[in-house]
């Protein structure tokens, strides 16, 4: 097939492990970036979406043919102090991949996706049948690739761009958590309300949503580095969250210790996403790698203990593996009707309460926001 045209005179290639080649346009910045190729249902929020920490590490393709309709908005536009419509304060994804990178008409935008992409040094690729890229990873599942943006006429390799394949390291064996994590410890103080509530979170690349939601709930947050001792999260606070994250929670040893260390003090915890597998990993469950992951705002879950569904917003590539919960006493909560894969935890006797959804959404339904207001419940309870 004849590569497209392309404006602004940029190309792009990606190459996935498999020996799939695909030519596209290029948009945002010049360069060659290796990660793990996953996609997303996403119809908008690529604001958020591109923002996510819990992408660090991965080439991301929109399902959505669409992408940049309404620009970029303003990141000073905040709210308690954290920007409303970003998820952490840079691009994370390592690449991005769109069928129609557009034009975009928004009384908010303050630049288009292609300058904001550029001005991160995060390449873009777009003019590409994103259909059939993702019956692909669907097929024979998410893997490494590599892409490539280059100016016309300084097209690499292909043979080249499979070397730096193959001498890069894999998604799944790097501590990503790690990279994304604060090095100080850093206090959200709730604005124009009364902080009700003190938690500490063991930051592992948390996402804005969260604090959001927590501050305009009367929680005042501190995050901390992932590394911090469990007596330092318990004195003086309420309760501890463990936030969302990239990467494989399985590697993450000192996090499942920390997290192990928790438990004896019964705080009451809240746990997102990969919180939730290092709670289940800490209990002594196991994890397992899902084909192609949940990543989108339209995940299905349905509540055990009631039969209610909720649609809410996902981005896990991995899973708890049900069976190794028996004799935890962790109960499964939520599942997934698609696949029945675990989507949320409840402890027989310990105060906490898990999600491996996003009850934050950012993108996506607000459904499931309630779980943080089951959160101070149980801190109230605890309270006695
Ligand atoms: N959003 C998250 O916290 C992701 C958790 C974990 N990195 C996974 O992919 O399963």
């Amino acid at each position: 097939m004849k590569p497209p045209r392309c404006k602004r005179r940029l190309r792009a290639r990606l190459l996935l492990e498999d020996g799939t080649r695909i030519e596209g346009c290029g948009f945002g910045a010049t360069g060659v970036r290796v990660g793990e190729v996953v996609f997303t249902t996403n119809m908008v929020g690529y604001p958020e979406a591109l923002t996510d920490p819990s992408f660090r590490g991965q080439i991301l393709v929109y399902t959505h043919p669409m992408v940049g309709n309404y620009g970029v908005p303003d990141p000073r536009i905040k709210v308690h102090g954290i920007p409303a419509h970003y998820e952490s304060d840079r691009i994370q994804v390592e690449g991005f991949i769109v069928t129609e990178e557009t034009v975009p008409h928004h009384w908010a935008s303050v630049k288009t996706l292609h300058e904001w992409l550029r001005e991160s040094n995060v390449p873009g690729m777009s003019r590409v049948d994103t259909r059939a890229l993702v019956k692909r990873l669907r097929e024979k599942g998410v893997m490494m690739g590599v892409l490539a943006v280059y100016e016309e006429g300084e097209e690499p390799d292909w043979e080249e761009l499979r070397e730096v394949l193959e001498k890069s390291p894999r998604y799944d064996d790097i501590r990503y958590a790690e990279l994304v994590s604060p090095t100080e410890p850093i206090t959200h103080k709730p604005e124009g309300i009364e902080a009700k509530y003190h938690v500490a979170m063991l930051d592992c690349g948390v996402k804005y949503g969260i604090l959001r939601n927590l501050l305009s709930r009367g929680f005042q947050v501190t995050r901390y580095p992932c590394n911090t001792p469990p007596e330092k999260l318990v004195d003086g606070y309420d309760g501890v969250v463990l936030s969302n994250g990239p990467g494989n929670p399985a590697l993450l040893e000192k996090q499942i210790e920390i997290v192990r260390g928790l438990l004896e003090y019964r705080v009451p915890i809240l746990a997102i996403c990969l919180g939730n597998q290092l709670l289940a990993l800490a209990h002594g469950a196991k994890i397992f790698k899902l084909k192609y992951g949940h990543r989108g705002p339209n995940k299905p879950v349905v509540d055990v203990t009631t039969g209610h569904c909720y649609i809410t917003t996902q981005n896990h590539g991995y899973a708890i593996d049900a069976k190794s919960l028996e004799g935890t006493g962790l109960h499964v909560w939520f599942i997934n009707p698609d696949d029945k894969t675990v989507e949320g935890l409840r402890h027989e006797k310990l105060p906490i309460v898990s999600t491996q959804f996003h009850p934050e959404a950012s993108p996506g339904p607000w459904d499931t926001t309630w779980v943080f207001e089951l959160y101070s419940k149980v801190i109230e309870n605890s309270r006695g």
